[in-house]
């Protein structure tokens, strides 16, 4: 089995101006960068390829979407203001995470279900961060088992994302599993105990895992396997019957956190954090980090946009542990935002789904190539060596609206 990497040796990824430089070059012989640059005109390629469900799946929010909307929004109310001659030859974006130096501030969100996206699916995906020493989060909801992932994976930084589910066994299951295949973190999602109202999906009664998708998990697991009438290879209905019945834990509360450490030594971290409230009942339950997102505005419409909670929470933790964030990143500068408003790394979303449905393993490495080279040069022309470097000063609130 693969050891997670230590500090020290991490990938790190060329400098921004050496992948524009490779692009220019290759341009010359003829051969045009295979994805848009451009986020929204990838997402449009996307959905050429992707089944009309499978891309209102991903595309959708709840509600109306103004959070989804109000997520990006948000980042265009803050700017930077660029500083000028300081020395930029040498930099670095690397960060320190929970005892891992990344690459670079950035984490893969954990997305259940890829298969509906490509068939190789959270696999490609496991091959592509680790090529580039990027940590992934896998989604309990994944379409191939965490075991299969983590070998894919290789000796690449991984992290599992929990639905803590209704029963206490089959929980402890799933993280002495994970913790056993390498991953390096357990991730519990608190934002979606109930699906969202999501129109989209709503219309066209889509619910992937109706269809046995992001099942993987479930159905090898000897506890949730137990007490099944009939096995899943049988006949799939009472699996996914038991699998919709436990999916949310809606009795669950913070005092049940315990639970957790009872049952692994990994570092635990709370996702879907939004309220300074929550953040400061977090640390004093003693989790190791907590992410503010809303999901990518998929559960609460109407919720506030992400970014806008991010300096409550910061302000809230005082620093006692690491605060991530996601919701909106599209762009490096928008994680030089993220990262100048107190977040010590942000992950990465629908972006790198938009990169698996267009070219697989290759198309994801390419968002994240293309992301990092963007944040590097967007970091340095910013006036900017290092992003441990960047805080509030760097940031001016925007006047426009
Ligand atoms: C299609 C889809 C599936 C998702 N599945 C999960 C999941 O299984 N577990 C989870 O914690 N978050 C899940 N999320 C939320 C993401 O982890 C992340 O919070 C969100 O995508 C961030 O918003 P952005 O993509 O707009 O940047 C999902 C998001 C999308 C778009
Ligand atoms: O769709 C989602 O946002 C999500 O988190 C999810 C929840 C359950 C199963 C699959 C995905």
């Amino acid at each position: 089995m693969s050891e997670t990497p230590h500090e020290g040796d991490h990938v790190s990824p060329p400098y921004g101006s050496e992948r524009q430089f490779q692009i220019y070059m290759a341009g010359l012989q003829g051969q045009l960068p295979a994805l848009p640059l451009d986020v929204q005109e990838l997402e449009r390629r996307a959905k050429e390829r992707l089944s009309p469900e499978a891309y209102d799946y991903v595309a959708g929010g709840a509600g109306a979407e103004d959070t989804m909307q109000a997520n990006l929004a948000a980042f265009q109310r803050w700017s930077i203001v660029p500083r000028m001659l300081g020395n930029i030859a040498q930099r670095d974006l690397s960060v320190e995470l929970l005892g891992l130096r990344l690459p670079a501030p950035l984490l893969l969100a954990p997305i259940g279900v890829q298969s509906i996206i490509h068939p190789e699916a959270e696999l490609a995906v496991a091959r592509a961060a680790a090529s580039l020493g990027i940590p992934f989060i896998l989604s309990t909801v994944s379409s191939y088992t965490l075991e299969e992932v983590a070998r894919a994976a290789g000796g690449g930084p991984r992290w599992f994302q929990l639905y803590w589910p209704a029963d206490a066994e089959f929980c402890a299951s799933l993280v002495q599993r994970a913790e056993r295949a390498g991953y390096g973190a357990i991730v519990v999602t608190l934002d979606t105990r109930l699906i969202g109202w999501r129109p989209r999906d709503l219309q066209r009664a889509y619910l992937p895992f109706l269809q046995a998708q992001g099942l993987a998990n479930y159905l090898s697991d000897p506890v949730f396997r137990r007490d099944l009438p009939q096995t899943p290879e049988e006949n799939p209905f009472p699996a996914i019957q038991k699998y919709v019945s436990s999916f949310g834990h809606l009795t669950l509360q913070w005092e049940d956190l315990a639970f957790l450490r009872q049952h692994t030594q990994l570092p635990v971290l709370l996702k879907g954090i939004l309220h300074p409230d929550d953040a400061r009942r977090a640390v004093e339950c003693g989790v190791d980090g907590v992410i503010v997102s809303n999901h990518g505005g998929r559960q609460v419409a109407g919720a506030i946009a992400a970014l806008e909670a991010l300096p409550g929470v910061v302000e809230a933790v005082a620093g006692r542990i690491p605060v991530l964030f996601d919701s909106g990143i599209r762009q490096g500068a928008d994680i030089v935002k993220a990262v100048a408003l107190g977040a010590r790394a942000v992950l990465l979303g629908r972006p790198y789904i938009w990169g698996l449905a267009v070219g697989g393993e290759a198309g994801v490495r390419e968002v994240l190539q293309n992301m990092l080279a963007d944040l590097d040069l967007t970091l340095a022309l910013s006036g900017f060596v290092s992003v441990s470097s960047l805080d509030r000063s760097a940031l001016v609130k925007a006047e426009r609206a």
